[in-house]
C-alpha cells in the first residue's frame, strides 16, 4: 500500500513486541514516519523492514534501554529537536511478584522505565506540541492502577501514577488542539508475562483480547476525543460511577473538620 499522504513523525517507545508493534503498523498504515524505539536492535530492524515494504513510509529505528538516564535524555533530545505529531509511551515491564522477592535496585529500574521516562519524554513531547500548537500522547496505563495487588505493588503504583499524571496533564492542555490520552488495558496477549518468565495463564484464557483488538479499540477511543480509554469495558455507565464516587470522596474529606471517629 503506498500513502501519497504523508502526516508527522510519530515516535513508539517499546515497539519490539506486543501493544508497541501493533500501534507502529497502525500509525504507518496512516501514513506516519515512525521511529520506533526498544532496546532489542534486531526485532526493531524486522519490523521497520515489514512496515517500510508494506505501508511505503519512513522507519527508523532507535535501540535505547529507556530506564538507562543516558539513554532517556537521547529520546528526550530528539523529542525537543525534531517536530514530534505523536508519542505513544507504550514502553513499560510488570516485575510482578512480591516485593520481598525482588531487589531495591530491580525496582528502581522499574520505576525509572514506567515513571520516569514516561514523565520525561510527555514533558519533552508536550513542549514541541506547545510551540507548534498540536500533537498527540498516548500513554499506557493499565486496570491495574486501581487494583492494588500483593503480586504487583510497584507495577500497580507505577501505573496509577500514569493515569493520574496524563489526565492532569489533559486538564492543563484542555481547550487546545493538543489530545492526550490514556489507555486501560487488561490482560493483553503479548509477551508482558513470559519476558518475565511468567506463564499467561496467571489469568483465565477468556480474560484476554489481541494487542490488535486493543490498539484499534484504543485509536477509536483517540478518535472519539476520549482521555481515559477503557477498551474491554462495555458498560460506560461503570466509567461514570467511579468518577461520581471519586467526586463523592473528594467532596467528603475537604470537609475542614476531623471525624468525629478520631476525635
Ligand atoms: N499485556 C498486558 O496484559 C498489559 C500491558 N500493559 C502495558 O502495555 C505496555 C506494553 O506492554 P506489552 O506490549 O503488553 O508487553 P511486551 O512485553 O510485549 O512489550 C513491552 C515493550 O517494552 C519494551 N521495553 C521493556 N523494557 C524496556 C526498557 N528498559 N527500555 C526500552 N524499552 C523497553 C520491550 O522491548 P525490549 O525488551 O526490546 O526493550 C517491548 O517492546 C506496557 O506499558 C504494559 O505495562 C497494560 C496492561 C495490560
Ligand atoms: C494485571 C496485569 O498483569 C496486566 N498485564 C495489567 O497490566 O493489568
Amino acid at each position: 500500500m503506498t500513502n501519497s499522504n504523508q502526516k508527522g513523525l510519530a515516535i513508539i517507545t517499546g515497539a519490539s513486541s506486543g501493544i508497541g508493534a501493533i500501534y507502529a503498523d497502525r500509525l504507518a498504515a496512516q501514513g506516519h514516519p515512525l521511529l520506533i524505539v526498544a532496546r532489542r536492535k534486531d526485532r526493531l530492524q524486522q519490523l521497520a523492514t515489514q512496515l517500510k515494504k508494506r505501508y511505503t513510509v519512513n522507519v527508523e529505528t532507535l535501540s535505547l534501554d529507556l530506564a538507562n538516564p543516558s539513554d532517556l535524555l537521547t529520546l528526550e533530545t530528539k523529542l525537543k529537536s525534531d517536530p514530534v505529531d505523536i508519542l505513544v509511551n507504550n514502553a513499560g515491564s510488570g516485575g510482578l511478584g512480591p516485593l520481598s522477592s525482588t531487589t531495591a535496585d530491580k525496582t528502581e529500574a522499574l520505576v525509572r522505565l514506567n515513571i520516569i521516562a514516561v514523565t520525561r519524554l510527555s514533558q519533552a513531547a508536550l513542549d514541541g506540541f506547545r510551540d507548534r500548537g498540536k500533537g498527540t500522547l498516548i500513554n499506557l496505563g493499565s486496570i491495574i492502577a486501581f487494583w492494588p495487588s500483593a503480586a504487583a505493588a510497584v507495577y500497580s503504583g507505577t501505573k496509577s501514577y500514569v493515569v493520574n499524571f496524563t489526565r492532569s496533564i489533559a486538564m492543563e492542555f484542555e481547550g487546545t488542539d493538543i489530545r492526550i490520552q490514556v489507555v486501560m488495558p487488561g490482560p493483553v496477549r503479548t509477551e508482558f508475562f513470559s519476558s518475565q518468565g511468567m506463564s499467561d495463564s496467571v489469568f483465565p484464557d477468556d480474560y484476554y483480547i489481541t494487542a490488535d483488538e486493543l490498539v484499534d479499540a484504543a485509536l477509536s477511543g483517540l478518535e472519539q476525543g476520549e482521555i481515559v480509554t477503557n477498551p474491554t469495558m462495555a458498560e460506560p455507565k461503570v466509567w461514570e460511577d467511579m468518577e461520581n464516587t471519586r467526586t463523592t470522596y473528594f467532596a467528603a474529606v475537604s470537609s475542614g473538620k476531623v471525624a468525629p471517629r478520631y476525635l
